[in-house]
């Protein structure tokens, strides 16, 4: 697109929600997700060329976040994306200044990749931006995942990619975290409905993160190793009854599910209703339950409505896996 082309138009970058930790991958495992009724479950994040650098929020959650626009991640991700530009070589004075506008569509601490969703929509959405303004894009995606788990580490207190890959790739995403390939795509059944239902209370991550053990028991260790391990090679070999025996979380959950009211019932109800599986998305309180077919999850999906959600912000959703990850579109 041409200078002057760009001057008039808006890139959109849509970012999805995201289940990290899967229950058996702690840190290691995340999925993007898809409400099948083809509702937005993500954060959308509007560049445009201005004066001068603003951040606008807008959205149903925007007025959850700090008032201030340094305080937003968003603006950090600006920051440091512009920064790394000037570090390529790029003189200051050929980096034209952005408005960009944040659609805070996702609960904050809500266990589904909140701050992650509004990090890839802006990273993204910043290479996409520069790869039309200079005809090239200034980072692969594995430089950009690389920076996303750092910024993702600035609000969590410890880099984790579980969220930002799902988030950014699509799918269900295995991290390698070597420099070269920080995330992998793993198969996925295609039958699997992913039942969401975030209660509407807020779990911080790091306040979630600083209530686990320092150590994990070697039983915990060996079965931890076991289940994603046999997990993995039961995706690639389609065995869809023995991947999903082996997603029990030993790590977090039985420390963190004493923050989120209802869950043993939660998932005695899913359980009993065919879920193949149930555990929390992320640091919670959303907690998700995998079926097999619409009918068991359309019936989970409405127990939850009724019971696990606590106030007016929350909602539930049959997903599946939003397969295409991070998207943009222009206006
Ligand atoms: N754009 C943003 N989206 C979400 N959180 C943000 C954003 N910018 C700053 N924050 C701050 O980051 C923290 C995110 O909390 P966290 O518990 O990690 O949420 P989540 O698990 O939903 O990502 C909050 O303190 C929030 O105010
Ligand atoms: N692996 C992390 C995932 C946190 O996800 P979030 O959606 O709660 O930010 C953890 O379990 O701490």
């Amino acid at each position: 697109m041409s200078d002057v082309n760009m001057k008039n138009s808006i890139l959109r970058a849509y970012a999805p929600a995201s289940i990290g930790n899967v229950s058996l991958g702690f840190d290691l495992l995340g999925a993007a997700l898809k409400p099948i009724d083809g509702s937005l479950l993500g954060d959308e994040v509007d560049i445009e060329i201005a004066e001068q650098f603003s951040l606008v929020v807008k959205g149903r959650f925007a007025d959850k976040l700090p008032p201030d626009a340094d305080s937003n991640i968003v603006t950090r991700c600006y920051q440091h994306f512009i920064a790394e530009l000037e570090k390529q070589g790029h003189p200051k004075n050929a980096i034209p200044a952005l408005k960009m506008t944040l659609h805070k569509h996702l609960p904050i601490g809500s266990g589904l990749g909140s701050s992650a969703s509004s990090i890839v929509a802006a990273l993204f959405g910043l290479n996409q931006f520069f790869a039309e303004y200079f005809g090239k894009a200034p980072f692969t995606d594995n430089e950009l995942l690389l920076v996303m788990g750092e910024l993702e580490g600035q609000i969590s207190g410890s880099v984790h990619y579980d969220n930002v890959a799902p988030c950014f790739l699509g799918g269900l995403t295995l991290m390698a975290e070597h420099k070269e390939q920080i995330a992998l795509q793993l198969p996925m059944f295609e039958n699997w409905y992913w039942v969401s239902c975030y209660s509407g209370i807020n779990v911080s991550t790091a306040a979630a993160r600083d209530i686990l053990p320092k150590q994990v028991a070697m039983p915990n260790t060996i079965q931890f190793g076991r289940q994603l391990a046999v997990f993995v090679d039961a995706l690639y070999r389609k065995d869809e009854k023995l991947a999903a025996a082996m997603m029990l979380d030993v790590i977090a959950e039985p420390y963190r599910k004493s923050l989120l009211p209802k869950f043993d019932e939660s998932r005695t109800f899913s359980e009993q209703h065919g879920a193949l599986a149930f555990g929390i998305s992320g640091s919670g309180p959303t907690v998700f339950a995998v079926c097999d077919n619409l009918e068991n999850a359309k019936i989970i999906n409405q127990w939850l409505t009724d019971n696990y959600i606590q106030n007016d912000t929350g909602f539930s959703h049959i997903c599946q896996l939003d397969t295409s990850g991070a998207s943009v579109s222009h206006s």
